[in-house]
């Protein structure tokens, strides 16, 4: 059995090896040629699969994607030429939500945000969404959810209109980028909807550019009473237009995702999926890779009250994944010439809240120590 497998995919060779023959490809050099001995390939976002890559695959029963993301793989032809193929939907869905926890807690820091006041409207109420959720319950933050799809497929959770999200103090998009059906999310937000965004208003794009119409928000950007915007993403990625970069208060080039975990979680989940098809069994596990938990030692300022203040909140969490960080690094290699892909392929090493152990003296009010849980920390009494 033979397996082609993107270079950026962590622990490739440890993984596909252990099916068959495995053979890395680097991002943007495979061709329809490579295919020709292929059975089962594994690529992330960076690799479009469609039919012309496709054209040439005689062998080929599989084509799997280490990301959420599915927009780069043209699953109408895969159906149709009937390979099988998968994603790994929800493998990194705590990394984006630590990135738009990390972006609140900045503002709270930076810009004065009330975190105890706002609303955060959620657009997408899938894996990151429910995750982002999930944080925001931790900490304290209010939110809705807009899920149109969710909500009409019988989802219990309370759900609002698109346009009562977009009024809230914080919206960050999670949904797919989809340009058709009922709900297609190419400019959802556009030149309508984001001249009604405030100049008190925190517009958060985590999820694909596309999603944004992009002269629209240049053009929105240059008024006096724009809102505030972080992106992660843009159109024509790599070759982002660096006019958004300069106009917006964080920008990162395409890491929300990227922590080790969430990274191993999709190779895990390729590795699985490419298993169960060749009917195989799964002989290796996140934990055969993922390094120890780490130590942290942690004191809360009053261990009797039933919440961690913000700042406290605030200096744990940003110890441990601070977006300014990306944000600055970004802005540098961008500011040198466009290294939007250098930048993504040099990411440091990150890891999630749930790989951190905090080492906890003394007694703790029952309230923190379920908000600490509830972010998904290891607790130790020591
Ligand atoms: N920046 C990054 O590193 C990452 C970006 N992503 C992006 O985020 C997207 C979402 O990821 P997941 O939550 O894992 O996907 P998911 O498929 O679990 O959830 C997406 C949700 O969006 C909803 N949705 C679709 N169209 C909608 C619309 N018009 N309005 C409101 N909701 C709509 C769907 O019903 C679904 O519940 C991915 O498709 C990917 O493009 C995902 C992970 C990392
Ligand atoms: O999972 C997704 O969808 C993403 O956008 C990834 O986090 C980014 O994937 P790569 O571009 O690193 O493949």
């Amino acid at each position: 059995m033979k397996i082609l497998y993107e270079n950026s995919i962590p622990h490739g060779a440890d993984y596909f090896s252990q099916l068959g023959s495995a053979q890395a490809f680097a991002t943007g050099s495979l061709s329809a040629t490579d295919l020709q001995d292929c059975d089962y390939l594994a690529v992330r976002s960076t690799t479009v699969v469609n039919e012309t890559l496709l054209s040439q695959a005689p062998r080929l029963k599989m084509v799997a994607t280490a990301t959420a993301g599915t927009n780069h793989m043209d699953i109408e032809y895969l159906n149709q030429r009937g390979f099988a193929w998968q994603d790994a939907g929800g493998c990194n869905a705590v990394a984006v939500a630590e990135y738009v926890v990390s972006v609140l807690l900045n503002s709270y820091l930076h810009r004065q945000l009330d975190l105890s006041r706002i609303t955060v409207g959620i657009i997408g109420a899938g894996h990151v969404g429910t995750a982002l959720s999930r944080l925001l319950h931790a900490l304290n933050i209010s939110y809705v959810l807009n899920d149109p799809l969710r909500q009409q497929a019988g989802d219990s959770r309370a759900f609002v209109d698109v346009d009562e999200a977009l009024q809230c103090d914080v919206v960050s998009l999670h949904v797919p980028f989809t340009r058709s059906g009922s709900h297609a999310t190419e400019n959802l937000l556009n030149a309508g909807n984001l001249a009604l965004l405030g100049e008190d208003q925190l517009l958060i794009n985590a999820c694909r550019g596309e999603v944004i119409e992009e002269t629209a928000l240049i053009q929105r950007l240059q008024q006096p009473d724009a809102p505030t915007v972080v992106l992660d993403v843009y159109m024509h990625e790599p070759a982002i237009n660096p006019q958004v970069v300069d106009n917006i208060w964080l920008s990162t080039g395409h890491i929300a995702g990227h922590s080790i975990e969430g990274k191993l979680r999709g190779t895990q989940m390729v590795y699985d999926a490419f298993c169960a098809h060749a009917n195989r069994p799964s002989e290796l596990e996140l934990e055969d890779f993922l390094a120890a938990p780490l130590p942290i030692d942690f004191t809360p300022e009053d261990p009797s009250v039933e919440a961690l203040s913000y700042s406290q909140l605030s200096r744990l969490l940003l110890s441990i994944y601070d977006v300014r960080e990306d944000d600055g690094l970004f802005r540098q290699m961008m500011a040198k010439s466009n290294q939007f892909a250098e930048f993504r392929k040099a990411y440091r090493v990150r890891r999630e809240f749930n790989a951190y152990t905090l080492r906890l003296s003394g007694m703790v009010s029952e309230g923190i120590l379920r908000q600490l849980t509830g972010l998904g920390f290891i607790l130790e009494t020591i």
